[in-house]
């Protein structure tokens, strides 16, 4: 079966993307890891797929390299945004609305949460910050903006190997649906950030961790809204008051187009 797919990116965060909404294709974890493969299929961080919604003007999948399907993908509801126009897009985390502003693409999240049982962690305990630590990281905000986040403030971004403390972080117990983990610096100009996201390992840029991040910097009073975040791939302004969605603003760029033979 030819099926036609779409590769873009935010910020290099890379997505293929399956329009399904008149053709329906039954998704499996098995086919989204292979399409997500770098050698053996298309390649991406996360694939996502489209389908009709009763909700919104359309609905987003979304899955992991690793084939695990999630709720909420910021950098993804960008570019699905200026591929099809929709301005509300229904996730498992939540609707999303979004709006073309010239070459960027502004989309509004859900209300952050921050509840032990909203992140959600396996125990009660207290997210601001979670009193725990792993090597040289320790003390990180937990944030939910449709997915789960932690967020560790550190002094010196690049005295961290993310990629070293990442998996057991993101497969701890105590996150019980595993988690997302971002490594922040708080400077003069906003944030410099790196994520190691759940499912996918390091990515040039994750929106919903931009998202959480800034939020915990504006609830800890570091930093106020808006906030530009700098990830590897590039910057996002993320703006946010208490008791309201976040918004993030920035690039999404549509690469090329296939057909694929599932
Ligand atoms: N890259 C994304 C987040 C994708 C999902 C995440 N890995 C999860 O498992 O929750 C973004 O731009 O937000």
């Amino acid at each position: 079966m030819l099926r036609q797919f779409h590769k873009m990116h935010g910020l290099g965060n890379d997505f293929v993307i399956l329009d399904g909404r008149e053709s329906p294709l039954a998704m499996t974890e098995a086919l989204a890891r292979h399409l997500a493969d770098r050698r053996e299929g298309i390649g991406c961080d996360q694939l996502i797929l489209l389908e009709p919604s009763n909700t919104a003007e359309l609905r987003m999948r979304i899955f992991n390299a690793d084939g695990s399907e999630v709720e909420s993908c910021g950098n993804a509801s960008r570019c699905v945004v200026k591929l099809t126009g929709a301005g509300t897009i229904e996730t498992a985390g939540g609707v999303i609305h979004g709006d073309v502003t010239g070459a960027e693409v502004e989309v509004s999240l859900i209300e952050p949460r921050f509840s032990w049982n909203e992140i959600p962690l396996a125990y009660a305990m207290p997210t601001d910050p979670v009193p725990m630590g792993w090597e040289n990281l320790d003390r990180p905000y937990a944030v939910n903006v449709g997915n789960p986040h932690l967020v560790f403030f550190v002094e010196d971004l690049d005295d961290i190997d993310i990629e070293g403390l990442g998996p057991a972080i993101e497969t701890d117990p105590t996150f019980p649906e595993r988690i997302n983990v971002n490594v922040a610096e708080v400077g003069d100009d906003g944030i410099r950030l790196k994520t190691f996201e759940r499912g996918a390992g390091l990515t040039r840029a994750c929106g919903t961790g931009a998202c959480a991040t800034a939020v915990a910097a504006i609830r800890a009073r570091r930093l106020s809204s808006p906030v530009r975040v700098t990830m590897p791939g590039g910057t996002l302004v993320i703006a946010w008051e208490p008791g309201q969605p976040v918004t993030m603003r920035g690039d999404a760029t549509h690469v090329f187009e296939g057909t694929i033979d599932l």
